[in-house]
């Protein structure tokens, strides 16, 4: 009896030190802050403010404003990723400072994927680092000037009018098949999932840019680079588990050989691109598009336009390895796969919701098209200005990238009160779906008005509110690809079609809580219709 009750207490204390031990572990750094004076969100044991995300109780953007929200009335904060404590950006002469005017202390983003973990996303242009991340970022920059987009522009638009003559078919053609699209008839209108529509969209068009293959992922719904496609760029609980994981400890998940992307995906893409140069290598095919433009950046011979000296002497950039380009290659089809599709699910949802708007964007898209004898170009894209403000009003309400990150890398001292200094590695968020979603901004926030983009109203937008591509040197370097692939799937769609609400559409939107894409559960449902 007594020796029963003596076991007892012995293990009764064992469980209490290992839960005392446990709590002392987990909340180590969750004095960071406070110590500091500064003012933080208060953290749980382990999981610091991450609980929301851990347990898929909020949404990503939904997520990203609360902690935008809790810390208000103040210009900056702090939040615990996990044990690891964080500055949280409101202010934007901050945003300003850290991310252009100081930018030397704030050169990089946070890489939690390093290049021995995870090597095809490691060596990417966006987890590259110091001196390697300027070589690089400076190698790719010619590749995304305006005279390189107007290059690619043909490519892109023949995926447009491609889907465009694919829906027409669909709808008049009974006998066709559509099943392995998310395509239902219903009399002389269609029913379609647009998150699958337009992922089969910015696959042809990063096949045929990125990597140079022509695709046709209608057509062929089951076509391999859709499927590996999906298979990378699916962000669903798995890989929310390894984003979290990483998150808390890179070098745990390294130990436990734990990955975002297999070795069979990782192997697929890096031997396509290969295959792909070793081709246009030995045939000395040349065709206007990324690879081609990465295979001159390799060779050194790739030229900026905007860097040619005072007498025009061409700047030519360092030489690339073959394992560079392959990871910049998979980065762009990486990017251009999953953003632009949310972007333009979420725009032709907008559209639908508010035919008004559609209506208006329509008859601009009529005019210019014939002002132009029909053909969609590149200079008549760029000249629809509502077009534009649709875009941008989108991107305000949604913007795909839901926070963006920054690395101190030198001693910084936030020129604010209280005082609070980042010593190098610490890092920083910049919460954009809250500065979007902040009634101080954006009058009316959840209201969809393209009219904030107008010529009249965009010069009232505060600097550094709207910050879907990023902010600085560091920004977006697709942007002007992303949007330009964009407005072209809206001018062949609306000029052909009216995007229609049914009893299937998302009203209101609900993100979805599992995962981190950006996406709603049970899909994007839209009804499509012929114009007359
Ligand atoms: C609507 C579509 C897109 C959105 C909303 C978007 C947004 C962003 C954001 C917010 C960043 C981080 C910026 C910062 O930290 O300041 C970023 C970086 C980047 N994006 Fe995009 N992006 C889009 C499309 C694309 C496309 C199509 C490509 C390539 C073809 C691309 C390639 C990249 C790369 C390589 C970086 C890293 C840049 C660097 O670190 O120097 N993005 N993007």
């Amino acid at each position: 009896m007594m020796s029963s009750l003596a076991s007892f207490w012995v293990w009764a204390l064992t469980i209490n030190l290992i839960i005392m031990l446990l709590y002392i572990i987990g909340t180590w750094t969750h004095k960071h802050f406070s110590k500091k004076n500064v003012p933080c969100l208060k953290p749980l044991p382990v999981f610091g403010n991450m609980g929301p995300l851990a347990f898929g109780t909020k949404s990503f953007p939904e997520f990203i404003a609360d902690v935008y929200n809790k810390l208000k009335g103040h210009k900056y904060g702090g939040f615990y990723e996990f044990l690891k404590p964080v500055v949280v950006l409101r202010d934007p002469e901050l945003i300003k400072m850290v991310t252009i005017k100081d930018f030397e202390h704030f050169l990089d983003h946070r890489n939690l994927i390093t290049e021995d973990s995870e090597p095809l996303f490691g060596k990417a242009l966006f987890n590259l680092q110091g001196p390697r991340w300027r070589h690089m970022r400076s190698t790719l920059s010619p590749a995304f000037t305006s005279s390189k987009m107007k290059n690619m522009f043909t490519l892109v638009s023949e995926c447009g009018d491609q889907m465009g003559d694919f829906l027409h078919r669909c709808i008049n053609d009974k006998t066709m098949k559509i099943e392995s699209c998310k395509i239902q008839r219903a009399d002389r209108r269609l029913e379609i999932e647009m998150k699958d529509l337009f992922t089969r969209y910015t696959n042809d068009v990063i096949t045929t840019t990125a990597l140079g293959i022509g695709c046709d992922s209608l057509k062929n719904p089951q076509n391999e680079f859709y499927t590996m496609g999906k298979k990378i760029t699916t962000m669903g609980t798995l890989q929310r588990l390894v984003f979290l994981g990483y998150s808390l400890s890179p070098k745990l998940m390294k130990a436990l050989k734990l990955r975002f992307i297999s070795d069979k995906l990782s192997d697929y893409f890096r031997s396509l691109i290969q295959k792909t140069m070793d081709t246009r290598e030995n045939k000395g095919i040349i065709r206007p598009d990324m690879i081609h433009l990465l295979m001159q950046a390799k060779k050194g011979t790739l030229k900026n336009e905007e860097d040619d000296d005072a007498n025009g002497t061409p700047s030519i950039k360092p030489k690339l390895e073959d394992d560079d380009i392959i990871s910049q290659a998979f980065i762009f089809f990486f990017a251009g796969f999953e953003t632009v599709s949310t972007l333009m699910c979420f725009a032709s949802h907008l559209l639908a919701v508010h035919p008004d708007i559609q209506t208006r964007l329509q008859k601009e898209i009529d005019q210019t098209l014939q002002e132009n004898d029909g053909k969609v170009t590149y200079e008549s894209v760029h000249s629809m200005k509502y077009l534009d403000m649709v875009l941008s009003e989108t991107l305000r309400l949604y913007p795909p990238a839901v926070f963006m990150d920054r690395k101190c890398v030198k001693t910084y001292t936030l020129p604010t009160e209280p005082s609070y200094t980042l010593q190098p590695g610490e890092g920083i968020w910049i919460p954009v779906h809250g500065i979007h979603h902040d009634p101080e901004y954006f009058p009316d926030p959840e209201k969809f008005d393209p009219e904030r983009f107008s010529d009249e109203n965009k010069d009232k937008i505060k600097p550094f509110t709207y910050l879907p591509f990023g902010s600085g040197p560091r920004n977006c370097i697709g942007n002007r690809f992303a949007l330009m692939e964009s407005k072209i799937v809206l001018v062949h769609m609306l000029s052909r079609f009216n995007f229609k609400v049914v009893s299937r559409t998302p009203i209101p939107i609900k993100i979805t809580r599992r995962g981190l894409n950006i996406t709603v559960d049970g899909g994007f449902w839209l009804g499509l219709e012929e114009r007359i």
